[in-house]
């Protein structure tokens, strides 16, 4: 008899279309199982203010890692950015499917690049990163909130509610809309979120035909950066609320990296740079949580991780 494995996703359409890429690829390796999508509502999906006010941590991802414990559904897909560095004891992420264009893009109707935007322009963006970042290019720009999924903040900066956004080029070009970026911003102007570009899929741990399933999604040089990425971020965070990124390459046996932490207002900025030869997976998480602590010591408490 064949079996019926569920796929849980939040049902926006980023997230939908992530969930059908996962299953494509399942069907593939294993197309004696009925690979099916359930669409489930997340916390996250229904706050209209800022995220940072409703506890923030994992508000896309727990009700999907809740429905994975309770049985409702057997696999989640996430956007590696939105779950949290501690998981579950029960679940796994066996598969980090390889990465997309992991820069920011810069979106606006009027204004060509960063570079282009006069004084006073309007940025709509909720991202704590980004807002700070910004702030270190262009001191002389202001910002609203735009919040919604891609396309509905796509659809308020044509309405004129803002001169400018951002948004990751991963998302953008999933959804076909990568059209409508303006200009995706070098790393070096804006250092992405940590693991920003990369889709994972989680299981139960004691599902081991699953995960050997999954492993085979799995890409070797997305899982080293992520790795590095995520492990420096737990070093540093906490409960954080301060804007953190990272960006780890991997090529060859080298995997290079860059970290840095902010001051909301862009005021104070610490960042790192290193690179390092790595074999294991263990290697990567060791070299990504020394960079974070090194970056911590360096810190030295100037700026607050939970204010
Ligand atoms: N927090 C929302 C979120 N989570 C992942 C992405 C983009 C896709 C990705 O990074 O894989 C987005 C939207 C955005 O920042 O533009």
């Amino acid at each position: 008899m064949q079996q019926t494995r569920h796929i849980g996703t939040r049902g926006s359409p980023l997230a939908l279309y992530q969930a059908r890429w996962v299953q494509s690829l399942l069907v593939e390796r294993d197309p004696d199982t009925d690979w099916q999508i359930r669409i489930l509502k997340t916390s996250g999906d229904q706050i209209k203010g800022e995220l940072k006010d409703f506890g923030g941590k994992g508000l896309f991802t727990r009700e999907l890692e809740e429905a994975l414990l309770d049985g409702r559904i057997d696999l989640a897909v996430h956007s590696m950015k939105d779950v949290p560095t501690v998981g579950h004891e029960r679940l796994i992420i066996p598969a980090l499917l390889p990465r997309e264009d992991p820069r920011d893009a810069f979106i606006s109707v009027k204004h060509a690049s960063i570079d282009d935007l006069p004084a006073g322009a309007m940025i709509g963006s909720a991202s704590l990163r980004r807002r700070a970042q910004l702030a270190t290019l262009r001191p002389d720009v202001q910002f609203c909130l735009l919040r919604g999924n891609v396309q509905t903040r796509l659809k308020k900066l044509e309405a004129g509610v803002c001169d400018a956004t951002f948004l990751a080029v991963a998302g953008l070009n999933r959804l076909g809309a990568g059209d409508r970026i303006t200009q995706a911003v070098p790393t070096e102007l804006m250092l992405p979120a940590p693991a920003q570009g990369v889709v994972g899929v989680e299981t139960r741990r004691d599902e081991v035909q699953l995960r050997e399933t999954l492993s085979g999604l799995n890409d070797k040089a997305a899982e080293m950066s992520i790795t590095a990425e995520r492990a420096f971020l737990r070093a540093l965070d906490g409960s954080c609320r301060t804007p953190i990124a990272a960006l780890a390459e991997f090529t060859g046996s080298k995997l290079g990296f860059r970290g840095e932490v902010l001051a909301k207002d862009g005021s104070l900025r610490f960042a790192c740079v290193d690179a390092k030869d790595v074999i294991s997976v263990g290697d990567a998480y060791d070299f990504g949580f020394a960079m974070g602590e090194t970056l911590r010591i360096e810190i030295d408490g100037r700026i607050t991780f939970d204010d």
